[in-house]
């Protein structure tokens, strides 16, 4: 498989605080992949590396395609649109004159502006002062830079933070609608429900390490199960699997939700159960979901 960006034993350190430990991204061209982590995990902190606005610990390496970043800076950039925190405009300048003053940097024409403002829904608020548009609004108005000179990889440091609903929607509608015209994007969130439903592939990080990399579909096949259990003495077992570190949720009365990663897994949850005389009168697969899966994968790491 080509990676359109790959790290290599990435660290960085603030002072003598190690924030990232030798993180081997491995992110496929065409896909859309969600790099998760809590607050603080360093998925900001990987970001502003992978765009050269932190310098690695010495021995770590990034690579556009087959170019290493460091020999060949200039090449990579132009090849990538970003939108790091909360994008920067001219507030007090319309969308379409925002747009016009890039477009002094980039020379892309006044026929790639129009497109870009219809493609972010914004060409008939194109006349609108920024500082009047939704957060919404600016969000999709910062990923419009971002691709205006039509980079092939977009990279987007948490693009769903603070939106409503809606603007969630159309920003997920806005980013496959990317990937069909063949971008690479990579993406950064905490907002896991919504990364299931756009992304291709994840990489999970927990305190500045990757605990887990690879196309979506297998961790949610084959990395991680969830399993109800129907049982009298749903408040004993709960706190069982609490006792020995299995996530799990109280669905009703009755029903007990139970991650497990692996098959080992599953045969000690079992034993535990029937050691404790906790009566199982069903046992069926729980609704797999990137949250729980997350949570599992976080919450049994000792880093
Ligand atoms: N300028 C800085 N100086 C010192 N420490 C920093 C600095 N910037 C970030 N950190 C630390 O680096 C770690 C990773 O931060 P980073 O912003 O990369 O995390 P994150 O995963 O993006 O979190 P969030 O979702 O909260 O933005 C945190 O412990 C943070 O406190």
């Amino acid at each position: 498989m080509e990676y359109i960006i790959e790290t290599k034993d990435l660290s960085f350190a603030f002072k003598h605080q190690q924030i990232l430990d030798h993180i081997n991204l491995k992110i496929p061209q065409g896909g859309i992949y969600g790099y998760l982590g809590k607050n603080g995990a360093g998925k900001t902190t990987t970001i502003k590396l992978l765009l050269g606005l932190l310098d690695p610990i010495h021995g770590s390496s990034i690579y556009y395609s087959d170019k290493e970043f460091r020999k060949h800076r200039e090449d990579c950039l132009s090849q990538i649109g970003s939108l790091i925190e909360s994008p920067a405009f001219y507030d007090n300048l319309s969308g379409l004159e925002n747009f016009k003053y890039l477009d002094l940097i980039y020379r892309c024409g006044e026929a790639r502006v129009k497109e870009v403002l219809s493609k972010v829904g914004l060409w008939d608020a194109r006349n609108k002062k920024v500082k009047k548009y939704s957060t919404g609004m600016k969000q999709r108005l910062g990923i419009g830079m971002a691709i205006f000179h039509n980079p092939e990889i977009l990279i987007l440091d948490e693009p769903l933070n603070g939106l409503d609903p809606e603007a969630v929607h159309s920003i997920r509608e806005l980013l496959l609608e990317l990937k069909a015209e063949g971008k690479t994007i990579l993406l950064s969130s905490h907002i896991l429900n919504e990364i299931e439903k756009v992304c291709t592939h994840v990489g999970i990080i927990e305190k500045g390490h990757l605990l887990y990399q690879g196309s979506l579909s297998e961790l949610m096949q084959n990395i991680h199960q969830e399993i109800v259990f129907v049982t009298s003495e749903v408040e004993k077992a709960l706190r069982l699997c609490e006792d020995y570190q299995f996530v799990a949720i109280v669905l009703s009365a009755q029903e007990l939700q139970v991650g497990i990663e692996n098959k080992e897994k599953h045969n000690e949850l079992l034993r535990l159960l029937v050691q404790h005389d906790i009566p199982i009168y069903g046992v069926s697969a729980g609704m797999n979901n990137l949250e729980t899966i997350f949570l599992n994968l976080t919450s049994h790491v000792q880093l």
